[in-house]
């Protein structure tokens, strides 16, 4: 009896889970869906769909899918029915019914994230409302005052780079981007705050599009407390500042406050923390991902950096000042840059996914999308598509020529599509545009490991990308420029005080007039460039000096000036190897002159060792410095007009040379000695 009921029930069961799959297998549609596989009760396909992808193409799940059933395909994703659209046609569609057939929905993870209210989540008057908000904040006008800014945090993190002997590029990246955005919405100042805001954002896009499990260790709860601690920073600044408000309303917490003052306002404080939040994690998490892959694309893409730097050092050349800030007609005329930065972020593909919800029941071509279910579409399937792009996989900015804006097209979906089309766009391309200009024009760099790249399916770099980056010259104009030699005090003026260098007296002949000596200056300088002048010709003092090497004018004792001239030679050569892919070791100071340029300008000679043929070879480097303060280092070269050859490549060529060398002359002795035996034969015959 109790067997047959085990039967029963276990049949009973078997016929429910085949009734439950068969279900889920095939969902109700009150028409065709498109083909496709619902996957496993609960899970669906969704492993199959974080499984890690470590190219820039497309990822397997969906290459599998769109050969198997075509561009569109029904899956089912973290428990949610969605239709997988790879169609340009139908994702143009999708963004331009918003609204009416389709509404932005994201997956739980997303509102958990995000807010409830957050501006993603919001539909009709109130959606408005804040795109109107944000847009004030980063419309034109609110950029073209942010440019000198935005420089100015550029040059500033490209500095202290460049002091460090390594960092990593995207985590660096990510914090210059969000120290601005951070200062542009809440006037944050991460120098003067004792928290840190940015740490609360890291774990966000591997948490985003993941399994919701909310359990220590997983992506998700990460994300989750990052967000309840970010919002209570927020929420916390919030309150400070409306009990004191400031005299000059300035950033978006101004804004807001004012916005909440008003009678009968829809905004609320929860809606205005919801957008603050998302918005410093939008402009951040991907302009900053965008930055760091660009930077990757260009050390590995020698011709387009090539490009980049002539555009923007043309910008410099046409500038009346070496020294202004760029200018927004100037950040308009970048035409090569908006190039590279439309590539960029098509092989970036930063938002893998974007989605949205019917409404009703839609009908597309053949097939029905039902009411509620989601729709997912993959701007990568579309940028990667070689139907829309010539080989989608190479990093080619000239395929954008004449096409340089960054407006949506069917076929270009970096930033979305119709009216949810990102709002922030502008201000990546700003953020992007002004530091490559200072990044080309000023400093070179290398890549010395990491750098690999996966997609689950957010884009992430595991172990980063360490690199060392290095000033490698100023502006054209300073590196033209020559200070012209001048006299400072002729023997016997006011405040005339012979330099201890100096060894002529008045009376030691020939004796040359002030101005006679003055025009053997020039003539020296100019002939040198400042590098080599004997100043044991002179009496009269000029703004042109000889370094001493045991003194300690430039550095504080222990250090000697020596010591600073060997540090600033070693800097140059560093930058000379980098540039110039050579390995140049330093070996001495040769000799230096310097001349005040608003810090001083040192014009250093030293020896170099070639590992070419292991001789020794000058150098020349000019480097404008003041301690603590500044190093720039205008130009590295070998010494003009010496008649050695400076290879500076590894010496196994020198070994191969001399083989091959001593080969030829074994032939060349060979043919000789036939040649005599031959000339001896004939004698004989
Ligand atoms: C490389 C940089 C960026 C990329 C690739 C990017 C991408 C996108 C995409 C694909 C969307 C459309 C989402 C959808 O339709 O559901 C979007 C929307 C949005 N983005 Fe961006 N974005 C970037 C930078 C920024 C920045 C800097 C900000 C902040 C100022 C920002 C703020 C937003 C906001 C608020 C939305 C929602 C707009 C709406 O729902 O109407 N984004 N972004």
């Amino acid at each position: 009896m109790l067997c047959a009921l085990c039967i029963w029930v276990s049949l009973l069961l078997i016929s429910i889970i085949i009734v439950w799959f068969y279900k889920w297998s095939n969902p109700k549609c009150r028409g065709k869906l498109p083909p496709g596989s619902m996957g496993i009760p609960l899970l669906g396909e969704t492993i199959h769909f974080f499984k890690p992808n470590t190219t820039s193409d497309i990822s397997h799940f969906i290459k599998e899918r769109v050969k198997k059933y075509g561009p569109i395909f029904k899956t089912n994703l973290v428990g949610r029915p969605v239709i997988v659209s790879t169609d340009s046609d139908l994702s143009y569609f999708v963004f331009q019914q918003e609204g009416r057939c389709f509404q932005s929905w994201y997956p739980d993870t997303f509102t958990e994230i995000f807010g409830k209210q957050n501006v993603g989540s919001l539909h009709g008057f109130m959606y408005k409302y804040l795109k109107h908000m944000v847009l004030s904040l980063f419309g034109h006008e609110s950029l073209k005052k942010m440019l000198p800014e935005i420089e100015q945090s550029a040059c500033k993190k490209l500095e202290l780079w460049s002091n460090q002997d390594s960092f990593e590029l995207k985590d660096s990246t990510a914090s210059l981007i969000f120290d601005l955005t951070a200062k542009k919405l809440i006037s944050h100042d991460p120098e003067k705050s004792s928290e840190n805001l940015r740490e609360n954002f890291v774990a966000f896009i591997r948490g985003l599009i993941s399994f919701p499990i909310d359990i220590p260790g997983t992506a998700y709860h990460k994300c989750l407390k990052g967000r309840e601690k970010a919002m209570k920073m927020l929420r916390n600044m919030l309150e400070e500042r409306r009990e004191k408000p400031r005299e000059n309303p300035s950033d978006f917490f101004d804004y807001v406050i004012e916005e909440l003052k008003k009678e009968g306002t829809i905004l609320t404080e929860e809606i205005a923390l919801d957008l603050m939040f998302v918005l410093l994690f939008a402009s951040f998490e991907t302009t900053s991902l965008a930055l760091t892959l660009a930077i990757k694309f260009l050390s590995g893409n020698p011709s387009v950096l090539k490009r980049l730097t002539e555009e923007h050092e043309a910008i410099l050349r046409n500038r009346e000042e070496a020294d202004t800030g760029i200018t927004w007609k100037e950040y308009k005329s970048m035409t090569y840059t908006f190039q590279f930065i439309n590539e960029t972020v098509r092989l970036a593909n930063i938002v893998p996914a974007i989605f949205r919800k019917a409404l009703r029941d839609i009908q597309y071509k053949d097939y029905t999308i039902p009411a509620g279910w989601a729709v997912m579409v993959c701007p990568p399937a579309v940028h990667m598509n070689p139907d829309k792009y010539q080989d989608p996989l190479v990093f080619n900015p000239s395929r954008w020529e004449g096409s340089e804006s960054t407006n949506a097209s069917k076929n270009f979906l970096a930033f979305g599509g119709g009216m949810r089309f990102c709002v922030g766009t502008d201000f990546t391309k700003v953020q992007m545009a002004v530091f490559l200009h200072s990044l080309v024009t000023k400093y070179r760099w290398e890549e010395i490991s990491g750098g690999n790249i996966i997609r689950t399916p957010g884009l992430q770099f595991p172990n980063g990308i360490n690199s060392l980056i290095q000033r490698h010259s100023l502006s054209k104009s300073w590196r033209e420029w020559l200070e012209p030699a001048f006299l400072l005090w002729r023997p016997g003026g006011d405040r005339y005080e012979r330099p201890p260098y100096m060894t002529r007296t008045e009376k030691d002949k020939p004796q040359y007039t002030p101005e006679q000596e003055y025009a053997i200056m020039d003539e020296q300088v100019n002939e040198s460039d400042g590098f080599d002048i004997n100043f044991s010709l002179f009496r009269c003092v000029f703004n042109y000096h000889p370094a001493t090497l045991d003194t300690h004018h430039f550095v504080d004792e222990p250090e000697t000036d020596g010591d600073l001239l060997i540090r600033l030679s070693q800097g140059s050569l560093d930058g000379y190897n980098l540039e110039n892919s050579t390995q140049f070791e330093f070996v001495k100071v040769v000799r230096a002159n310097y001349h005040w340029s608003s810090a001083i300008m040192f014009l250093i000679t030293f020896q170099v060792k070639d590992p070419y043929d292991g001789l020794i070879k000058p150098f020349q480097a000019r480097v404008r410095h003041a301690e603590g303060v500044l190093l720039e280092y205008v130009f590295c070269r070998p010494e003009p007009g010496q008649k050695v050859e400076c290879v500076g490549t590894v010496k196994t060529d020198v070994q191969k040379d001399l083989e091959k060398d001593a080969k030829r002359k074994r032939l060349e002795k060979d043919v000789e000695k036939d040649a005599e035996k031959d000339a001896k034969k004939q004698s004989l015959e």
